[in-house]
């Protein structure tokens, strides 16, 4: 649990949230104000600046979360492009929450741009500010406390000593703490949010061992939903262009399946009238004369001079960045050896250079429908053997006709071959019952078999196809493919893996012969 330092700790906040001036803060503001609310909102901001100092709730971060942010802080790590596919992925993941709790009931979608499933990236030059927002399921209060900084994951004491040995930032997706790489990028940050069972609140952190939480009564609301605003440091200043925050949605979050939309400048050509000081001085004038011949003169005007020219406006408008396609709805002779392989990447959230050993891309038909992908990765999770009979462990993402519902389903598959990472798609299953009656739903059964067969069959191929393993007949077929690609990766996968099939010739009696095939080596 959090501890919270002060309750009502107005001095000591002033250091800590510095919260940036009224103007700042407007100037951030998602959807821009127009001139008159302007001065009603700088008016209760001031009024709920002081409230939040008076009453800002101030927490210190867990001991292990703080050594992680004080790693990401100092670190020279090159590639700081990371915070932005894990803010996505993790707006996404708030998305498919809320959809999926849509499923058995409407009305948590609420109405209007509430119930839009999309993630919004606005950036603001000046002040600074970039800002991610998503309409998902939000955070609670409580949620705020708890999942940034006050409970540390498993993954994070494992991911600072990983950091230690390779300072390789990159898999920090893989450990479950992607948040904290905003201080890659930000020496302060906000995150607003709204949860439908709370009120909206803002919680802000620069790094220093410390974060706060306040009631939001000065942002505009969210209807549901959180904001992530970066204050970016002085270094990161090509966060704010337009092009650099495109290429990055382009080349990291690409099987996001939720628009994803940049508030972008476009220049327009726009009609005004040719010498507009000039005609509007006359129009004024001409209306406060108030004579009936004013009218007339205009007209006159008009005939004899250019109307209108051409001149060029900025304007902004939500640009889509990203197609929402689902790769496995496509033909398997469509999607190319890189799709398979930068798909497996954003599923395992492991953006290293490796590829997958193997994988699966199928359609089963008959009684019960789906479509599934499975990936053997090139190395085993950290954690693999850890929790091995923990439940809660499958690396299997559960789609019903295109909507997510977990990744959490050990029906899926038996224990042995959590390994495997990748996702099913049915058409059977029922889409408007709780996830405790889908687990029991009969059709599981028949997926998981043919889950299994299929898995078996593939790392059986690795061995296949293998020039090392090539001591029996099955070889010809394989003779012209990439030998050097394949040479040693059944050794490599035996080296990863092996343990893990070993305990399903233990454990599965059914499929004890195929096991036993795929561990010739
Ligand atoms: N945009 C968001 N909406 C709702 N909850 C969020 C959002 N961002 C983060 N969270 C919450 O904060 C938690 C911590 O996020 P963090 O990125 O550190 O870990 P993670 O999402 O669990 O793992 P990963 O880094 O692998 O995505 C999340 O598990 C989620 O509960």
């Amino acid at each position: 649990q959090g501890q919270k330092l002060h309750a009502k700790a107005e001095d000591d906040s002033d250091s800590l949230l510095d919260p940036p001036k009224v103007e700042e803060k407007l100037g951030a503001v998602p959807n821009g104000l127009s001139t008159d609310s302007d001065v009603v909102k700088r008016e209760s901001e001031s009024i709920s600046r002081k409230t939040l100092r008076n009453t800002a709730e101030k927490f210190e971060f867990q001991a292990e979360v703080s050594r992680l942010m004080d790693i990401i802080i100092n670190s020279l790590y090159s590639n700081k492009d990371i915070f932005l596919r894990e803010l996505i992925s993790n707006a996404s993941d708030a998305l498919d929450k809320i959809r999926f709790l849509s499923l058995t009931d409407k009305e948590v979608l609420g109405e209007g741009d509430n119930a839009k499933l999309d993630i919004q990236i606005k950036l603001d030059k000046e002040k600074k500010i970039l800002s991610i927002r998503d309409r998902g399921i939000g955070m609670t209060k409580e949620d705020l406390i708890k999942n940034l900084g006050t409970i540390a994951k498993s993954g994070t004491s494992a991911f600072v000593e990983k950091m230690q040995t390779s300072g390789d930032l990159n898999l920090i997706g893989q450990f479950g703490v992607g948040f904290y790489s905003v201080y890659l990028v930000a020496d302060y940050v906000e995150v607003i949010s709204k949860h439908n069972e709370d009120k909206q609140y803002v919680w802000e952190s620069k790094a220093d061992g410390a974060f706060a939480i306040s009631e939001d009564t000065w942002n505009e609301p969210l209807g549901r939903g959180t904001e992530i605003r970066l204050h970016l440091r002085e270094e990161a200043g090509e966060y704010l262009e337009e092009s650099k925050l495109k290429d990055l949605v382009k080349k990291y979050s690409e099987f996001i399946n939720f628009p994803i939309y940049l508030w972008a400048s476009k220049e327009v050509d726009v009609e005004v009238p040719a010498d507009e000081d000039e005609s509007s001085d006359e129009a004024a004038e001409s209306s406060s004369s108030d004579d009936g011949e004013s009218e007339k003169s205009e007209d006159e005007d008009a005939e004899d001079k250019p109307k209108t020219k051409t001149i060029k406006e900025t304007t902004y408008e939500w640009e889509l960045l990203n197609d929402v396609k689902a790769i496995w709805l496509r033909n398997p002779k469509e999607v190319t050896e890189e799709e398979y392989t930068k798909f497996y990447h954003s599923l395992a959230k492991d953006f290293g250079d490796e590829k997958p050993l193997a994988w699966s891309h199928f359609t089963a038909e008959g009684d019960v429908e789906f479509k599934a992908v499975l990936f053997v990765p090139p190395k085993a999770p950290h954690d693999l053997y850890e929790s091995y009979y923990n439940a809660n462990k499958a690396n299997l993402r559960l789609y019903v006709r295109r909507v997510f519902i977990s990744d959490e389903f050990d029906e899926l598959l038996p224990k042995y071959l959590n390994f495997l990472m990748g996702l099913v798609d049915s058409d059977t299953l029922p889409l408007n019952v709780s996830r405790e009656m889908l687990q029991q739903h009969s059709s599981l059964k028949t997926i998981k078999k043919k889950l299994i067969r299929k898995a078996l069959d593939m790392i059986r191929k690795i061995a296949d196809e293998d020039p090392d393993e090539a001591n029996d007949k099955d070889k010809k077929d394989v003779e012209n493919s990439s030998d050097d690609e394949k040479k040693g990766q059944y050794a490599k996968f035996w080296n990863e893996f092996g343990k893990s099939i070993k305990l399903g010739i233990i454990e599965d009696s059914v499929n004890r012969n195929r096991l036993a095939k795929a561990s010739q080596i």
